[in-house]
């Protein structure tokens, strides 16, 4: 639990590191809008400039997203009016130092994000500095989207493969449904030897796995709010 002090900082941070992501919109962009706390921050600003005469055209992550944006008059599309994004901001639960490998969908849309991010020359990723870390799945668990369909069969097989993983479950004691209409298993990342390349394939390769939330060589920036400005992390190419 953090103290109110903590919780204000973590949101200022939030807010800076969006704002400096959203100012990275240029005019005529066709832009993939994230998912989770920062990301709305990111939402709020970019609609802000919207407003302002900043001419985009964007495509969200999720339904709540979705709705954020319309309701900011963000112009929206789709893939089948936009066959490429210019840059896409989001947020995420980890990023890994050095690497900026992440781990992505503890809001439970990694596999839009995933989808919205391949399809876009430019990921910027937001955070606060809670999600910097030195190994993956230091602070948090791997979300990976499977089929709800003989779900316990394929997390017997994940377990298998050496991923001790839990079905993400709603307050009313139903399992959490993603916008696709799939369940989330949350799994524990080994904390010594793990390889998140291997792990990367593993999951790819498990019948009823939809997709995983390891993002790896994907951001091509990471932008940390801190408690006075923000830091920019580039990925090395
Ligand atoms: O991957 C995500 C949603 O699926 C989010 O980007 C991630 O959970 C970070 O959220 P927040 O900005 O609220 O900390």
């Amino acid at each position: 639990m953090s103290t109110p002090e903590q919780a204000n900082s973590t949101d200022a941070a939030k807010r800076r590191a969006a704002v400096w992501a959203a100012s990275q919109v240029e005019d005529g962009m066709k832009v993939g809008l994230g998912t989770g706390s920062t990301s709305a921050l990111v939402i709020e600003e970019v609609g802000r400039r919207v407003a302002e005469g900043l001419r985009i055209t964007a495509i969200a992550t999720s339904e709540a997203s979705q709705k954020q944006a319309l309701g900011l008059k963000i112009p929206m599309s789709d893939f089948a009016h936009l066959p490429q994004l210019d840059l896409t901001i989001d947020g995420a639960d980890e990023v890994q130092e050095g690497t900026l490998y992440l781990i992505k969908g503890h809001g439970g849309a990694l596999l839009r994000e995933k989808i919205v991010a391949i399809a876009s020359k430019k990921l910027i990723i937001a955070v606060d500095p809670r999600k910097l870390v030195k190994t993956l799945g230091a602070v948090f668990t791997l979300p990976v989207e499977i089929v709800p369909f003989g779900f316990e069969t394929t997390m017997r097989r994940l377990k298998d493969l050496g991923f001790d993983c839990e079905l993400r479950m709603n307050d009313d004691g139903k399992p959490f449904v993603t916008d696709g209409q799939h369940y989330i298993a949350h799994c524990k990342l080994p904390q010594v030897g793990f390889d998140a390349k291997q792990a990367a394939e593993k999951l790819k390769a498990t019948v009823g796995v939809v997709e995983h939330g390891l993002f790896l060589g994907m951001a091509s920036k990471v932008v940390i709010g801190g408690p006075e400005g923000i830091q920019v992390l580039e990925a090395a190419r």
